[in-house]
């Protein structure tokens, strides 16, 4: 099948839409374990940069897990094809030319390390969302925690499904001992453009 398949190119390439938009796509994928502020400084990185013109996006778990992955579990497989499709989708994104930044749980190095491979290292970034288990568990935002100690959702990271830490992370944002605004700040002065 993929032999009678051939790559297309077009007219207007990524160089001349970040041109236009003056500034480089990028995706800045956050990983964390539910409740540790993905979504959170997602939201607040996004409306930072929106607010001095650039041109962003974000793709969010829950989100995304509502719609194009809602065929998917959280077995370890599941997991995989999720992220795959997400890096995937996020690689258009940059290929768009936008700073896009992905809220993913995103648990396994080895996961991390296939969608660092088919973004491209050069427009990638890797952010560990910083928060322990009990943290987590005591914000327990949507209630997933008390339904995973029940036994009422199986393979739930960080209870009966496990999470590894980056060993390499570009930057990690502890939630547990900066505030959102000192999160947001970090993330702004390390990665830059504006
Ligand atoms: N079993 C289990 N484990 C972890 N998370 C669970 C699970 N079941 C549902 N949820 C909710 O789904 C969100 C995580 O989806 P992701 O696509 O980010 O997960 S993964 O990257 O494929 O591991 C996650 O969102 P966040 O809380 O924003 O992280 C949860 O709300
Ligand atoms: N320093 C912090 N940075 C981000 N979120 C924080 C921080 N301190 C506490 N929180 C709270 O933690 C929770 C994180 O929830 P959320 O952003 O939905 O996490 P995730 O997307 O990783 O599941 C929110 O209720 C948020 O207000």
């Amino acid at each position: 099948m993929s032999e009678n398949i051939f790559k297309q190119d077009f007219q207007v390439t990524q160089k001349e839409r970040e041109g236009l938009h003056q500034h480089p796509g990028k995706l800045i994928w956050f990983t964390g374990l539910s409740g540790s502020g993905k979504s959170t400084l997602a939201n607040a990185l996004e409306k930072y940069w929106h607010d001095q013109g650039l041109h962003t996006y974000v793709l969010d778990g829950d989100n995304i897990r509502r719609g194009v992955n809602r065929d998917l579990d959280f077995t370890p497989e599941g997991r995989a094809e999720n992220l795959r499709r997400i890096a995937e989708i996020g690689k258009l994104f940059v290929d768009a030319g936008i700073l896009t930044i992905a809220a993913f749980v995103s648990p396994l190095i080895k996961d991390r390390s296939s969608i660092k491979e088919i973004v491209g290292a050069d427009h990638f970034v890797e952010v560990y969302i910083k928060a322990s288990v009990e943290t987590c568990e005591k914000r327990d935002v949507k209630g997933l925690y008390k339904k995973a100690r029940s036994g009422e959702i199986s393979n739930f990271t960080g209870i009966s499904a496990p999470y590894e830490e980056p060993k390499k992370a570009d930057m990690v944002i502890d939630t547990e001992r900066m505030s959102l605004e000192e999160g947001l700040e970090k993330l702004v002065n390390q990665i830059g453009y504006c």
